[in-house]
């Protein structure tokens, strides 16, 4: 499979031109292949969330190279990054940052709304068709706040496929959630993993969740330690 996000030599610096310069990330370089599902996992502070940011480009890294869908992120103006941005990467995150007085619907149609992008029948489509796969098709018109924490991330997962992205990046998707409810909640990411040929890169803590994924990296204070494909 080919590649659909490319780390180079990426180096980090928080506060580069203050007294107190910190690095977290190390001549860092990964390649992820389309359609491949992926688990991060390292100890908190290892450099995990920073190493997400920045190949989902809301960060960017003090040198080294981000491709994604072989693009260099470097030479892109930022409209042309954002635009890469809305139409290959879905976001998820541990405090999924629904709108509670919006409906489920509303939510997933959300990044339409945001970037007033015309709603069309096949958007609405596809919204439907999303809310069912993660379960919720009864649910569609209840407010996200009547909504338990597991069916809020599952609009939240939801939402973030709404633009048919090549890429999910979650950072602990179910950080928030019990047992069964994660357990449900990564089911549900492997089979659109599946379905839509999606690639995932997830951070979790959670080392019985990350063994499911097929391959696992493990970040050691900004460095690459363990690398598993299975
Ligand atoms: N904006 C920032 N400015 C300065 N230092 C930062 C910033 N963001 C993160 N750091 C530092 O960089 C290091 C790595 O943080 P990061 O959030 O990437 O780790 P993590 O592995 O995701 O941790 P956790 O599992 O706790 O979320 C930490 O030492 C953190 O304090």
């Amino acid at each position: 499979m080919p590649n659909v996000v490319e780390l180079k030599n990426i180096n980090k610096v928080y506060g580069e031109n203050t007294p107190n310069p910190t690095q977290v990330l190390f001549d860092l370089s990964l390649n992820f292949e389309e359609s491949s599902f992926n688990s991060i996992i390292g100890q908190s502070g290892s450099g995990k969330s920073t190493l997400l940011n920045i190949l989902g480009t809301l960060d960017k890294a003090t040198s080294g190279d981000v491709v994604i869908n072989g693009k260099k992120t470097q030479d892109l103006k930022a409209n042309e990054l954002s635009t890469l941005r809305n139409e290959s990467i879905g976001f998820i995150f541990q405090f999924h940052y629904l709108l509670p007085e919006f409906t489920a619907i509303e939510n997933v149609l959300m990044p339409f709304k945001i970037s007033k992008k015309p709603i069309t029948e096949e958007v609405l489509n596809r919204a439907n068709e999303l809310l069912d796969i993660v379960g919720l098709s009864t649910k569609k018109n209840n407010l996200a706040n009547n909504l338990s924490g597991g069916q809020q991330q599952r609009v939240a997962i939801a939402r973030s496929l709404i633009n048919n992205p090549k890429i999910i990046l979650a950072d602990e998707p179910t950080g928030n959630l019990d047992s069964d409810t994660t357990e449900q909640v990564y089911e549900l990411l492997r089979e659109i993993n599946l379905k839509f040929k999606t690639t995932f890169i997830i951070i979790t803590h959670d080392r019985h969740i990350a063994e499911k994924a097929d391959r696992i990296i493990e970040i050691k204070d900004g460095r690459i330690n363990l690398d598993i494909k299975k």
